[in-house]
């Protein structure tokens, strides 16, 4: 049955694994989402990776930005080291926001910005040796409704999908990185913006 609810049209996959993710709709009201992904777009100083794979260079399928109290700016094309952005006013507020319900005080955030349809993160665990182990990462949504995905890393077929809506909080807890990946997968679909931003603590 979790086959047919997998990258589902509308509405959550069923049973969405409560030790791994908590999702909340409307954690911050659409008028003042709606203001924010406009500023976010239009202000955040949005850089495309490069990255440097087998000799390759490949493009990241989206803009980045990373803003916090100290640490690398993982925005930066790789082998150049650069400083986070320091906080704005309105990325601490929404820090202050995440932070009880993910039960951390977060040092820094990644922005990642989703143009339009062609733009995607692929399958990945965010384990960083920065991160520490076992981290737990509050991610807020803006704009475009976009599946994110799960998949068990020890089984592939085990996996399920989130539907993170405009102004939602979704709470990746410390077991998911452990022993699962996500994506944000590309689509076909004609597809408007979107903003993500994910609070994270770099040790
Ligand atoms: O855009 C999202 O919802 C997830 C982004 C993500 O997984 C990441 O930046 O590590
Ligand atoms: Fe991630």
């Amino acid at each position: 049955m979790e086959q047919l609810s997998f990258f589902a049209e509308a509405g959550q996959s069923k049973g969405l694994p409560e030790e791994l993710l908590e999702y909340r709709a409307g954690f911050i009201d659409t008028a003042l989402s709606d203001a924010l992904l406009q500023r976010f777009i239009r202000e955040i100083p949005w850089k495309q990776k490069v990255q440097t794979i087998y000799d390759k260079e490949v493009i990241t399928p989206r803009l980045t930005a990373w803003y916090g109290d100290f640490g690398t700016d993982y925005s930066a094309p790789s082998g150049k080291v650069a400083n986070p952005n320091p906080w704005t006013p309105e990325l601490l507020m929404i820090k202050g926001l995440v932070e009880p319900l993910a039960g951390v005080k977060f040092n820094s955030v990644l922005l990642n910005y989703y143009r339009d349809g062609n733009d995607s993160v692929a399958w990945h665990s965010d384990r960083e040796s920065v991160l520490g182990p076992r981290p737990v990462i509050a991610s807020v949504s803006f704009g475009q409704v976009r599946s994110f995905d799960i998949r068990s890393k020890s089984d592939h077929s085990e996996k399920y999908s989130v539907r993170l809506e405009h102004g939602s909080f979704l709470l990746m807890k410390s077991g998911l990185q452990e022993g699962w990946e996500h994506r944000v997968a590309k689509s076909v679909k004609p597809m408007r913006p979107r903003v993500n931003l994910t609070f994270r603590v770099v040790i």
